[in-house]
């Protein structure tokens, strides 16, 4: 097994089994969240000889903010279905690695709270059926020190997952940590009218750079940096939005080729190893975010856990940095990918 599924075996033991199935499900047949895992096996690599590594360095910039790796936090809902601490001990191990946090609109804690004891953290913002909740949460988020937004553009409706058979019930807390004075819920759910003109909306009432998540094309990812976007991740929502979608892998040398050097371009999806952000910097990621990894930390040790999962993926980084002849991120360059 890898460590990675062991990892996810000792989750799927602690959890009640419907977060565990809410948590690891896609949606559809989960073609696309076996094509994720897959598409970063087939990325081969051309390892450099005689490279000077006795000292390797993972730290870099997104947005302009350091990280001591190209690993950060991908945004998940409701992180107190896997610990009683929830999103403060997601922050608490992100910032103790030295990574950084995205924190979903669907936060299961106060965003105000969690900012206290958070690092560098950026929010994800879903815009709402009702926009001044959306308007509301950003600019909360950004009074409370959130160095960017993160709008996904995925979620016109939320995809169906098989495995979620109607058993998870989400506390009427939880799902309100941020949205007490709600009184019709439906007002809450994801607008399916979201377009690229509220990035503009999102940047000008939050006076914060906006990402873009959910692209899987050259041409979206144009029109969001014409949009007034900072730059774009590339996902499928770890597949479980679309299913039938293009993996990540395969989709980001296409939105790097796009954006010729015009924004940042992240990505995740199945991301589980060191080897797998090696790749993704090799196709022109300036970072990889990681989802499910995170949460089966969370829910076996809490802060730890998610602390050690992080740890480990930056010291996976490293070594297959090491082996590959790269001793700093910038080294880790597109000649390092095997085309047949
Ligand atoms: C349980 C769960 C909840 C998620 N909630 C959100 C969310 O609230 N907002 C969002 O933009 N993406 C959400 N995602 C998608 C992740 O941000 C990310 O795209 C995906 O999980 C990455 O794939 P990985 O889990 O294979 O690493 C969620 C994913 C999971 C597994
Ligand atoms: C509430 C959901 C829309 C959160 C989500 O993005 C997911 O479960 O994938």
């Amino acid at each position: 097994m890898t460590p990675y599924a062991v990892l996810e075996e000792r989750a799927r033991a602690v959890l009640p089994e419907p977060v565990f199935d809410y948590y690891a499900g896609g949606s559809g047949d989960e073609e696309t969240l076996a094509a994720n895992a897959r598409a970063w096996s087939a990325v081969r690599l051309r390892p450099r000889v005689l490279r000077d590594v006795s000292r390797v360095d993972t730290s870099t910039t997104v947005l302009g903010t350091r990280v001591s790796a190209p690993v950060l936090v991908a945004p998940m809902a409701f992180h107190r279905l896997a610990h009683p601490s929830g999103e403060l001990a997601t922050a608490e191990g992100t910032s103790t690695a030295g990574s950084l946090l995205v924190l979903s609109t669907r936060s299961s804690t106060r965003i105000e709270s969690v900012a206290k004891v958070s690092g560098p953290w950026w929010f994800q913002a879903y815009v709402l059926q009702d926009r001044s909740l959306t308007k509301d949460l950003v600019q909360r988020a950004a009074a409370a020190g959130a160095r960017a937004l993160v709008l996904t553009g995925d979620t016109p409706y939320v995809g169906r997952k098989r495995r979620d058979r109607g058993s998870l019930a989400i506390p009427d807390e939880d799902f309100r940590a941020n949205l007490e004075r709600l009184t019709d819920l439906t007002l809450a759910e994801q607008a399916s009218n979201v377009t690229f003109d509220d990035i503009g909306w999102l940047r000008e009432l939050s006076g914060l750079p906006v990402l873009v998540k959910g692209v899987l094309r050259g041409d979206d990812a144009s029109r969001c940096v014409q949009a007034g976007a900072t730059g774009v991740v590339v996902s499928n929502h770890g597949g479980r939005q679309l299913d039938g979608a293009v993996a990540s892998a395969e989709a980001l040398p296409e939105v790097v080729n796009a954006l010729e050097g015009r924004g940042e371009v992240f990505v995740d999806g199945g991301v589980r190893s060191g080897r797998d952000v090696v790749r993704a910097l090799a196709l022109g990621a300036r970072a990889v975010l990681v989802g499910r990894p995170v949460l089966w930390g969370l829910a076996t040790e809490g802060a730890a856990g998610v602390r050690r999962v992080l740890t480990e993926l930056q010291e996976d980084t490293a070594h297959v940095m090491a082996l590959a002849g790269a001793a700093t991120v910038a080294e880790v360059s597109a000649d390092l990918v095997w085309t047949p």
